[in-house]
């Protein structure tokens, strides 16, 4: 039998105004996976990832978490899901250990469990000594930090991550990075957004590069390297500089 893929995603549209930020998206994540999904600013990477996870509604097209409709099934879908998006919104006045009690107590998950996973998530992110401190007063790092342990708390199937390695700290990344390899070795599924190539490269089983709101190539990294480096292939797929050096001039 052939296992469902973790995600499915299948002529995702959606507009903003007369913007069209995702035009029509097709993506197959398979289980086990640790998937990076590249492109330039602007490419639509969020929004495809919000309407992935059922915090966006697309104007078209379906999203299936192992077979679960995001939008049909929600409960049983965000059960399997953890889900870190772009800056995200927190309860941020509430400190780390409280932000996990309340997520975890949220998800009706039983308050020794949460108490126990809290403090292993705080100690292993570095997020201990913060104590008390209020996460709307942490630092950027710091919240990508909380915001990962938030939605690894419940144990989920699949990790949806928008730009995780943004503004992290090089010791923060790498423990952050032995983290999620430790989560697809025992079975998890990664998919999240990136511009460091060299952090996908060195994690990635598979990428895909979007850009205007489509996926321009998809599959497994050695395939769509081809024995390249990855930054080469994506200037190539999404066009490229096209300044020459000579403006700004006048600095
Ligand atoms: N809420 C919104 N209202 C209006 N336009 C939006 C909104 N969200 C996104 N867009 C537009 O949709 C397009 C895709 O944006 P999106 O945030 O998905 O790109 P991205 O690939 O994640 O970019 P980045 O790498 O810069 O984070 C952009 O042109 C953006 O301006």
């Amino acid at each position: 039998m052939i296992s469902e893929s973790a995600f499915a995603l299948r002529g995702l549209v959606k507009h903003f105004d007369q913007k069209v930020a995702v035009a029509g998206v097709d993506l197959d994540v398979p289980p086990g996976s640790f998937f990076g999904l590249l492109g330039p600013n602007g490419a639509g990477k969020t929004t495809t990832l919000s309407m992935a996870v059922g915090l966006l509604r697309p104007d078209s097209g379906t999203a299936t978490v192992l077979g679960h409709d995001v939008w049909a099934d929600p409960v049983l879908a965000k059960r399997l899901l953890g889900v870190m998006p772009d800056g995200v919104r927190l309860f941020d006045r509430l400190d780390g250990a409280e932000l996990l009690a309340y997520t975890g107590l949220l998800r009706g998950m039983d308050p020794a469990v949460v108490d126990q996973r809290a403090r292993e998530l705080l100690d292993v992110l570095a997020l201990a000594d913060a104590g008390r401190t209020l996460v709307v007063d942490y630092s950027a790092g710091m919240k990508k930090k909380i915001g990962l342990a938030s939605a690894l708390l419940h144990a989920p199937r699949v990790l949806v991550l928008d730009e995780p390695f943004e503004a992290v700290d090089p010791v923060s990344g790498s423990l952050i990075r032995d983290i999620l390899q430790r989560y697809v070795t025992g079975g998890g599924t990664v998919i999240f957004s990136s511009h460091v190539m060299e952090v996908v490269e060195r994690l990635c089983t598979h990428v895909a590069i979007m850009a205007d709101g489509r996926i321009k190539t998809v599959g497994d990294l050695a395939t769509v390297t081809g024995g390249r480096d990855l930054e080469e292939v994506f200037v190539e797929v999404v066009g490229g500089r096209t300044s020459t050096g000579e403006e700004l001039s006048w600095l």
